[in-house]
């Protein structure tokens, strides 16, 4: 039998991230935060000076990126990236090497070998259309791009970065809109996902909410 997925779809500063390391923990299942690999990628090629339109190459990168995830810390190619790919140049980075058909396709195994007991909550925006497409549990996670923005500010802020809120909202504008009228994969919500819109609720509502559908539909074991 294979390990059971949920999956968590949705635009940036939806809360995906939140919710999915919550339900990992309550669960004690994998996780996978899918758009780190694309951030990877895009990190990457910025040290090996790849542009970030040469499908070719990037495709290359993809298929032989040196990562490892250990507890919440990321290496990548021996150094320690955990925080320097959480920002928006870089989130829009991964964006635009995401919407390479051949790049996708090269992480593709990568995101499946994921998927081990005794279950794994898969974070992305394809991950109930296209990586895991039998998982039980679908959720598209959505809030307005105006609290999504303000959310990254206050969470980027709180690092100490240097942010400015009207841009951070363009640059998440640009990025919905990038996401969703790509060719390949885009950011949509499967046929059977539940609905789900955070920008009244807080984290601890949604995982309430959520909580409830594995209960229903008897994931936990
Ligand atoms: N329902 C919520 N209400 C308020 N803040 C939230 C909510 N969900 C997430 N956040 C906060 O918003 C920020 C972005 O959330 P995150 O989980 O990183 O989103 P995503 O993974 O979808 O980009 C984080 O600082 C998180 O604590
Ligand atoms: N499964 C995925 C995950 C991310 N991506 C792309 C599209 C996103 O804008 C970037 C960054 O994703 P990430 O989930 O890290 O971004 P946010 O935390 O939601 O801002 O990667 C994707 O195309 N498919």
């Amino acid at each position: 039998m294979s390990a059971p997925v949920i999956t968590v779809d949705g635009p940036s500063g939806s809360g995906k991230g939140t919710l999915c390391a919550l339900l990992a923990k309550q669960l004690g299942w994998n996780l996978l935060d899918s758009g780190a690999l694309y951030r990877l990628l895009a990190f990457a090629a910025g040290n090996h000076g790849i542009d970030l339109t040469n499908e070719e190459a990037l495709k290359q990168l993809a298929a032989h990126l040196d990562v490892q995830f250990i507890d919440k810390r990321i290496i990548l190619e021996g150094e320690e990236v955990t925080d320097a790919i959480r920002n928006e140049q870089v989130g829009a980075g991964a964006s635009m090497v995401a919407s390479l058909p051949a790049v996708r396709e090269a992480l593709l195994q990568r995101q499946r070998a994921f998927q081990e007991m005794p279950g794994l909550v898969a974070d992305g925006r394809d991950m109930g259309t296209v990586v895991f497409t039998e998982a039980p549990l679908k959720v598209f996670l959505t809030a307005s791009a105006e609290e999504r923005a303000r959310r990254r500010y206050l969470q980027l802020k709180a690092k100490g970065d240097d942010v400015n809120l009207a841009s951070l909202l363009d640059e998440i504008r640009a990025r919905d809109e990038r996401d969703t009228q790509r060719a390949v994969a885009p950011l949509k919500p499967a046929a059977d996902a539940i609905l789900l819109d955070s920008t009244e609720l807080s984290i601890e509502q949604v995982l309430e909410r959520i909580l409830r559908e594995v209960a229903e539909r008897d994931l936990a074991g």
